[in-house]
């Protein structure tokens, strides 16, 4: 579905992303691992049109990406959760998950979207009248991520969301990123748990510096191997 291949990207002066090439299957999911630093959220961020290519190209189901502005990314079939959760704390939870909808072809289906939502995290939906800004961490990266799901998009893109969670919580978000998974949604995930992205991954992929340093099926990775090369400097 996603064909990143050959890319160069990077901010000004600085590249980052040197050579970069991955590709992610319809319906599975793909996971990226990587030490701080990488160049993990900037590439998701060349995938959304935020950072421009220097060279290679960003192709979704083979027509390019790049180029497109990211405003249009969810008419094309794309959401990115990203890292920080990004919700709008001053308002409510579900004025937050209407934003998720926001352009035209998904509003009608806004209010189906928002049910379904709510039926994968019933906790959003007691809290539906209360100011996102009142959440607690799981709380607000389930609101960022039912949020991404309003448009019901073909393409979700997920930065760390475990990030500064407590393990049960962790272990309740892995278990959502199953269930979507067996919906059949195709989903690139950014993780630094590298245990728990593996274990619900189809493909990894790890990176250091810049470039893609192990591409392999999930179920052939060995963790200590995988670690060994993760520290490698
Ligand atoms: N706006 C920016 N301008 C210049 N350099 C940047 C910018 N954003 C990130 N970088 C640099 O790009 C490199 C890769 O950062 P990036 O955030 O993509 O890594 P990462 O793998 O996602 O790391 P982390 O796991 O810590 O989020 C880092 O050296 C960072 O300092």
């Amino acid at each position: 579905m996603l064909e990143i291949a050959n890319v160069r990207a990077g901010y000004g002066a600085i590249n980052i992303l040197w050579d970069l090439s991955i590709s992610v299957p319809t319906g599975q999911l793909t996971t990226i691992i990587g030490p701080n630093g990488a160049g993990k959220t900037t590439l998701l961020r060349a995938i959304m049109g935020l950072v421009p290519l220097s060279q290679g190209s960003i192709r979704l189901n083979g027509q390019p990406l790049d180029g497109s502005s990211t405003w249009h990314m969810l008419e094309r079939g794309v959401a990115m959760i990203p890292e920080g959760r990004m919700i709008f704390k001053d308002m409510t939870i579900e004025e937050n998950l209407m934003l998720g909808a926001f352009p035209k072809a998904h509003r009608a289906a806004s209010q189906a979207n928002c049910d379904k939502a709510y039926a994968m995290f019933p906790r959003l939906h007691e809290r539906r009248t209360q100011l996102a800004g009142t959440l607690s961490g799981g709380e607000a990266q389930m609101l960022a991520m039912a949020r991404g799901l309003m448009s019901d998009p073909k393409l979700l893109i997920i930065d760390e969301p475990s990030l500064g969670l407590a393990p049960v919580v962790v272990n309740e978000l892995f278990e959502i990123l199953a269930r979507l998974k067996e919906e059949g949604r195709t989903i690139v995930l950014v993780e630094q748990n590298t245990h728990k992205a593996v274990g619900v991954a189809d493909q990894v992929y790890l990176m250091q510096s810049g470039k893609v340093v192990l591409s392999q099926p999930a179920a052939e990775v060995s963790l200590e191997a995988l670690h060994e090369l993760y520290f490698a400097r």
